[in-house]
């Protein structure tokens, strides 16, 4: 495994998409982690789904460190096999996903690193790529949604996350992680007839937290809401309201319980498992979904990668998604 050029690929299938090292030949455990064992962006021609890591918690009001949630889940990812059954897809196949590395964002400075993401963002966009964002704390969803509405207009949004990160100002500060929604409904860059919080649990601030929230245009499906009701009549309700709009779906780890998903900085009792997420997510598989982030991954609280291994199968499914969308695109009818 000197050189690209040597390295053993999972074959490339009629698109000739570059796919990820051969884990038949090269140990899932050797050499460098990119996402799911993918080429660089750099070892592609163009990618139509970018898979790109922002190291970035100046954002998050308790425990740091999800600045290392990307590499956490680059790690974890290494156990992805090419097909995906529940889709019954090999997303590396049907289109070219690459991993485009990390965005290098200040972490002494909020705005600047807001700025950064953005513009980083508007120029993978630029490219004709997807994007599928690993965080990060969740500050990071206004930029990447700032800049996807450049592209699309405002979009529809699906948002898992224990909390509503609706929330106005911390100690004053107006971009923080929780608050990235309301920036952006006041932005006019969310499409607010169909907007909608998925996984939600937990005390709040007041009463006012809720109807602000409302205000602003959110559904909310609680954590309980998904147990008593199941993953497939939730993904059919949200599949109804979001329609054919384009999409962006923000998943905050700790939507999900802190049994599965211990390493995050602002865990709730009482979540979704890591089974009712991705449930959820394949019953989306139809929707226009454009682009895609998985955030507040700390792995310094994980334990056995139980957090990184929940966040790579979220980020699979949601690349898997992406990738039928832009092959059925290509070659409408069969795939
Ligand atoms: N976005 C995440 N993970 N958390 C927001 C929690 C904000 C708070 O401490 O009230
Ligand atoms: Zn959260
Ligand atoms: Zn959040």
């Amino acid at each position: 495994m000197t050189s690209s050029n040597e390295t053993p690929r999972v074959p490339a299938g009629p698109t000739g998409a570059v796919g990820p090292v051969d884990s038949s030949r090269v140990p899932r455990y050797a050499g460098p982690a990119t996402f799911a064992r993918l080429p660089r962006l750099d070892e592609v021609a163009a990618a139509d789904v970018a898979v790109v890591g922002v190291p970035f918690d100046t954002g998050v009001s308790y425990r740091p460190g999800a600045r290392f949630g990307g590499n956490a889940i680059r790690e974890a990812s290494r156990l992805l096999r090419p097909y995906n059954p529940a889709q019954d897809a090999s997303p590396f196949a049907l289109a070219q996903v690459a991993d485009a590395g990390d965005i290098a964002a200040n972490p002494f400075d909020i705005n600047e690193a807001v700025e950064t993401v953005e513009a980083a963002a508007d120029e993978l966009l630029g490219t004709g790529a997807r994007m599928m964002t690993l965080g990060g704390d969740h500050t990071i969803a206004l930029p990447l949604l700032r800049s996807v509405a450049k592209k699309h207009g405002p979009v529809a949004l699906l948002h898992f996350d224990a909390h509503l990160d609706t929330w106005d100002t911390y100690f004053g500060a107006a971009y923080t992680h929780g608050t990235p929604f309301r920036r952006a409904v006041e932005e006019g860059i969310l499409d607010t007839s169909a907007l909608s919080h998925v996984g939600t649990r937990g005390p709040l601030y007041g009463r006012g937290d809720l109807t602000d929230d409302e205000k602003m245009g959110f559904g909310i499906v609680t954590s309980a809401d998904v147990y008593r009701r199941g993953a497939d009549e939730v993904a059919d309700q949200l599949r109804q309201r979001i329609g054919d709009r384009p999409l962006y779906i923000s998943i905050d780890i700790d939507c999900l319980d802190p049994a599965h998903a211990p390493g995050t900085g602002t865990p709730e009792a009482g979540g979704m498992t890591s089974r009712e997420l991705l449930e959820i997510l394949r019953g989306l598989a139809s929707c226009n979904l454009v682009s895609a982030d998985v955030v507040e991954v700390a792995p310094a609280y994980d334990h056995a990668e139980i957090t990184a291994v929940a966040a790579s199968h979220t980020a699979y499914e949601l690349t898997t998604i992406m990738s039928r969308q832009i092959a059925e695109a290509r070659n409408p009818g069969d795939e």
